[in-house]
């Protein structure tokens, strides 16, 4: 409907003031693993109750909100999962990502909110040391063990769509590696890859971790510390920039790709996933609504537009680069090539 055909509401302004009902809720049906127990088929209050040990009211209560969120459907006082809540929500699936929430909502993130007025005044977080920019934040454990599970996906995707699984020898830097799923999803695609993981030392320990379980541990290497500060070596054939860039501004970016161009063999490749907003900066929804959380977090992080990516790859002597889509995620990948 065409605004001026709307009737003025005051909808909007009430759902997003009470939007922390929705948090609460959904971490709460998530704790109770309300999703698990109706996927493993109980539908009724009365069953619900019981094998999330919960009172009858309450568990009623729970499941028609979130019926009219759009998690659950109802029909005849049965509850139901939609597909979506069935593929991501019910603990079995492999495809899990509820505990997300242990990085979405870890106080660090959640703190930068608390004081929206002064960041938007300053321009940049209030959470004090540089917010999770911070040297070896420990936030980003939480962040390789809880949203491990988001990035399984993407990082699948990415490695079939650098079309690499003729068997030939690559070296593969991934800059803030985090869990290392980027990494390994390529080594686990080339039996003759060598990939080297660059991150925080905490944070590696997880990576390693993955890397042994998918048995590529023997290609996997490690680099600790600050990305702005270690040594690469040099000779890769794909340099991975996967959610690193958005928590800087262009000219700490610029810094860092110097480093990165410098780092590829001729050829060399550089992957970056972003949340990508258009050119207008309010749209697409989610990845355009990233910025608000580089700004309650980072010092002068962004959701960067594709031509502000492209200006930064360019003034480091990128030759041209590439955006494409990643179905079915929200997010885009930029390849610029050396
Ligand atoms: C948003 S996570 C992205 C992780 C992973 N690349 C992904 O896409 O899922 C940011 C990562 O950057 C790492 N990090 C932050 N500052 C860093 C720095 N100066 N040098 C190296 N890694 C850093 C964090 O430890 C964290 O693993």
């Amino acid at each position: 409907m065409s605004d001026q055909l709307r009737q003025p509401s005051p909808e909007l302004f009430f759902e997003t003031v009470n939007a922390y009902q929705r948090t609460a809720t959904i971490k709460a049906a998530l704790e109770l693993d309300v999703f698990t127990a109706i996927g493993e088929g109980r539908r009724t209050i009365q069953a619900l109750a019981a094998r999330c040990e919960t009172s009858e009211r309450g568990m009623r209560i729970l499941c028609d909100y979130l019926v009219i969120l759009s998690f659950l459907t109802k029909v005849n006082g049965q509850y139901g999962l939609t597909q979506d809540s069935a593929l991501f929500l019910d603990r079995r699936s492999e495809a899990y990502i509820g505990n997300a929430t242990e990085f979405l909502l870890s106080p660090m993130i959640m703190d930068g909110f608390e004081d929206i007025v002064a960041a938007v005044r300053k321009g940049g977080t209030v959470i004090p040391e540089d917010g999770t920019v911070a040297p070896e934040n420990p936030v980003w454990v939480k962040f390789a063990r809880g949203m491990a599970s988001m990035m399984a996906l993407p990082a699948k995707l990415i490695a079939k769509f650098l079309d690499i699984g003729d068997g030939r020898n690559l070296k593969v830097l991934d800059i803030a590696a985090s869990h290392g799923l980027f990494g390994i999803e390529i080594a686990l695609l080339n039996p003759n890859a060598e990939v080297v993981a660059l991150d925080w030392p905490n944070v590696l320990e997880v990576a390693k971790e993955n890397a042994q379980n998918a048995g590529v541990s023997e290609r996997y290497s490690t680099l600790e510390g600050s990305a702005f500060d270690v040594n690469y070596g040099n000779g890769y054939d794909i340099v991975l920039l996967t959610n690193f860039l958005h928590h800087f501004d262009p000219s700490t970016c610029e810094g860092l790709l110097k480093k990165v161009h410098a780092s590829l063999a001729a050829g060399g490749r550089v992957v970056t996933l972003e949340m990508v907003a258009n050119e207008d900066r309010v749209s697409p929804p989610i990845p355009a609504s990233f910025s608000m959380i580089m700004l309650a977090s980072t010092p002068r992080g962004d959701a960067y537009t594709f031509s502000e990516l492209q200006r930064m790859f360019e003034n480091t002597g990128f030759l041209h680069n590439e955006l494409h889509q990643l179905p079915p995620t929200m997010q885009r990948i930029v390849i610029s090539h050396k």
